[in-house]
């Protein structure tokens, strides 16, 4: 995916979003938005009540209704714009994915009959099979089900470093409009016409399916709330004026109203939340939802996969470990043997390694394969006059039990080395007599530890999850630094751990690319699924990273702190500030009816008027002042909870409070210097 000018006021966005601010004074388009539709209305009526002036020749009030008219409809533009200018470069982004979107060609196959038959893409459906040769372009998403192959997924990904995509194992899930680089694969179409992955992702980007997340509608209701709270208030103003011999015009009142509803907010909230899930986008992940980004700010807990995300890539068989009594050349045998059918990169690292001895086996025909299962633990085969296993020592150890024999004791000894080396070992076992062990090697990711580090501070909890034993997964978890570990975990125990802390009330975060792991992917409240992943995974998660980059989590969780920090910091200054209006301006309305409130007039504003229009300008420009800091967000610094409210209160509480008199005096001079009133 091309990468736009990271500059949010860039030319290129700020036209458009000067044209969508008028659009959006649709009202199918503003009732959405409460508060501003108040505005809106606010400003209609004024500016009905020139036109009524001009006709009537009543000039008198004119140019003071003429100026809080035309400010008042400056104040929803302006709140239109927040929100254009956050929905630009979504809307930018995704009319360059569409040009991606072109229609190809496709070698549709018969799998029975290998007869081939070209279609247009656009015709391909969920379980048709494809051949992608070299320098074909994908044409829908879907499993590679036959072949290996590198692929250049830059036109999803913006990454031009190849990928390789093969059949079995975690790493079979093709996007259409990638490019196949290299090798010829078969491909099992998994997407409906028009619901591909870059369908989805050009409507995510446009924004057509933002929904409102909970949190915001919330929000929204205690914004409502507010406004008709301030609503009654300002129209029980005028028969106590009334009482008090004054008169206030409905102009007045009108100004009154939007200085004190929470215009600031209103206008803004949704530009945060849009800034939101840009702000991910920029980081090459793909919500499915503003509420999954909401969810990443809330998570208390982290659940990794060890193997991939914690360490580097794939565990790769590294030496072998035979019994006393039997050849390394014998055990090397055994584990291709074993390995022969075995789709998973483990064993092709093993067959690998045994092509490098040397090792030399002919299977026999009519064996039969025994895959591997996160159940079993264990893979191999089955020949007409022999098996052959391979897997965890438990699950070896109790497949010898069953045969009648028993582990060695130096299978024991070299499982233990391996796994305090962090290793996963392999016991190797042909019919009832174990071989010895194979060394998959496992490296932790260079720096991650710091990255817990820096999750800890937040407060979260990090917690390793892997099929391995014990003793590995406590050499792993020491060295990476996470605060926890789950070992010999089966897939069923990520998702009943889930469920636990869920059921406690915590926020879990999981990432993980296997199709085992897309039913916790879909309990999380923030599933991060790699893009390499399989579909299961991609389409059970409600994130996906286009880098396939597990530890990206944490990043999503600081983006999510910073919404949520963004969204309660500019609400605080926003009630804050219209609290402080209300003292900044009724005094100055009754001074000449209730001299005794002379006390109040701290701010010694030169007229009634200019009272008014001044606050009704500096409600409107505080918005246009907010917009960089809602859209790039306030920065977040790992701290607690407590700490961070305590500094919001302060700085945008009281802020909120001292901005207005110190603004509202300002322009009150400028108003007056200028004569403008
Ligand atoms: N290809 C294989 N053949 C036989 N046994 C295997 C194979 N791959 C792994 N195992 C055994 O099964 C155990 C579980 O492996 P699995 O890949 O399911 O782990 P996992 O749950 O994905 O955890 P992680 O990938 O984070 O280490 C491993 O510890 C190993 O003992
Ligand atoms: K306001
Ligand atoms: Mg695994």
């Amino acid at each position: 995916m091309t990468k736009l000018n990271s500059n949010l006021f860039s030319t290129p966005l700020l036209l458009p979003a000067i044209k969508q601010s008028f659009v959006k004074l649709h009202p199918k388009i503003l009732y959405k938005n409460p508060v501003m539709f108040v505005v809106a209305v606010g400003s209609l009526i004024t500016t009905l009540s020139i036109l009524s002036d001009l006709f009537s020749n009543n000039y008198e009030n004119l140019n003071f209704t003429l100026q809080i008219s035309i400010w008042l409809w400056f104040t929803v533009l302006f709140a239109n714009f927040a929100e254009a200018l956050a929905e630009g470069r979504g809307k930018a982004q995704a009319e360059s994915l569409k040009k991606t979107r072109r229609d190809t060609q496709a070698s549709i196959i018969d799998l029975k009959t290998k007869i081939m038959r070209t279609v247009s893409a656009s015709t391909l459906v969920k379980g048709d099979h494809v051949v992608v040769n070299v320098g074909e372009v994908i044409p829908s998403d879907g499993t590679v089900v036959e072949g290996m192959a590198t692929v250049d997924e830059s036109a999803i990904t913006g990454e031009s470093a190849p990928v390789i995509r093969e059949c079995g194992g975690d790493r079979s899930a093709v996007t259409g409009g990638t490019t196949v680089l290299s090798d010829k694969i078969i491909v099992m179409v998994t997407a409906e016409p028009g619901k591909s992955f870059l369908d989805k992702m050009i409507s995510l980007v446009e924004g057509a399916e933002r929904k409102k997340t909970p949190n915001e509608i919330a929000l929204h209701i205690l914004l409502c709330g507010l406004t008709i709270i301030f609503l009654l208030a300002v129209v029980t103003l005028k028969p106590f004026a009334l009482f008090q011999n004054t008169s206030v015009s409905i102009v007045s009142l009108i100004a009154l109203l939007v200085c004190l509803i929470p215009t600031t907010i209103g206008g803004l909230l949704s530009a945060i939340g849009i800034a939101g899930m840009d702000r991910v986008l920029q980081r090459n992940v793909i919500a499915m939802s503003g509420r999954a980004v909401e969810a990443a700010g809330d998570v208390d807990i982290l659940l990794l996969d060890k193997t991939g995300t914690i360490t580097v890539g794939n565990r790769m068989a590294t030496e072998f470990f035979p019994c006393p009594n039997v050849t390394v050349d014998e055990l090397a045998k055994a584990s291709l043997a074993a390995s022969w059918f075995d789709q998973t990169p483990e064993g092709r690292s093993i067959i690998k390694l045994a092509n490098e001895l040397h090792a030399y086996f002919q299977l026999p025909a009519n064996s039969i394969p025994i895959p591997f299962t996160a159940e079993t633990r264990m893979s191999g085969v089955d020949t007409p006059s022999e098996s052959f296993r391979k897997g965890s020592m438990e699950s070896i150890s109790s497949w010898v039990n069953s045969l009648g024999s028993k582990l060695p004791e130096e299978v024991l000894a070299n499982v233990t080395k391996i796994s305090k080396l962090g290793g996963t070992p392999l016991v190797v076992a042909k019919g009832s007599k174990a071989l010895g062990v194979i060394y998959l090697k496992d490296v932790v990711k260079p720096g991650i530890s710091a990255r817990f580090e820096r999750i800890r501070a937040m407060g979260i909890r990090t917690i390793m999850i892997t099929g391995d034993n014990k003793l590995t997964a406590a050499a792993i978890a020491s060295e990476a630094g996470v605060d926890d570990f789950l070992a010999e975990a089966k897939p069923e125990d990520k998702l009943d751990l889930i469920k636990s802390f869920k059921k406690e009330g915590l926020m879990v975060a999981m990432t993980g690319d296997g199709t085992n792991d897309a039913p916790a992917l879909a309990q999380a409240d923030v599933g991060l699924a790699m893009n390499t992943g399989t579909q299961a995974a991609r389409e059970a998660g409600n994130m996906i990273d286009l880098d396939s980059d597990p530890t990206k989590v944490i990043e999503i969780v600081e983006i999510g702190k910073q919404l949520l920090i963004t969204r309660g910091a500019l609400t605080t200054f926003s009630i804050a500030n219209d609290v402080a209006k209300y003292f900044a301006i009724i005094p100055s309305l009754f001074l000449a009816s209730i001299p005794s409130l002379g006390i109040f007039n701290i701010m010694h504003l030169a007229s009634p008027e200019s009272a008014i229009l001044s606050a009704v300008i500096f409600n409107a420009i505080i918005i246009i002042i907010l917009i960089p800091l809602a859209l790039k967000g306030i920065k977040y610094r790992p701290r607690s909870a407590m700490s961070l409210l305590r500094y919001n209160l302060v700085v945008f509480g009281l802020g909120g409070v001292i901005v207005p008199f110190i603004g509202i005096k300002m322009i009150d001079l400028i108003i007056n210097a200028f004569n403008l009133i």
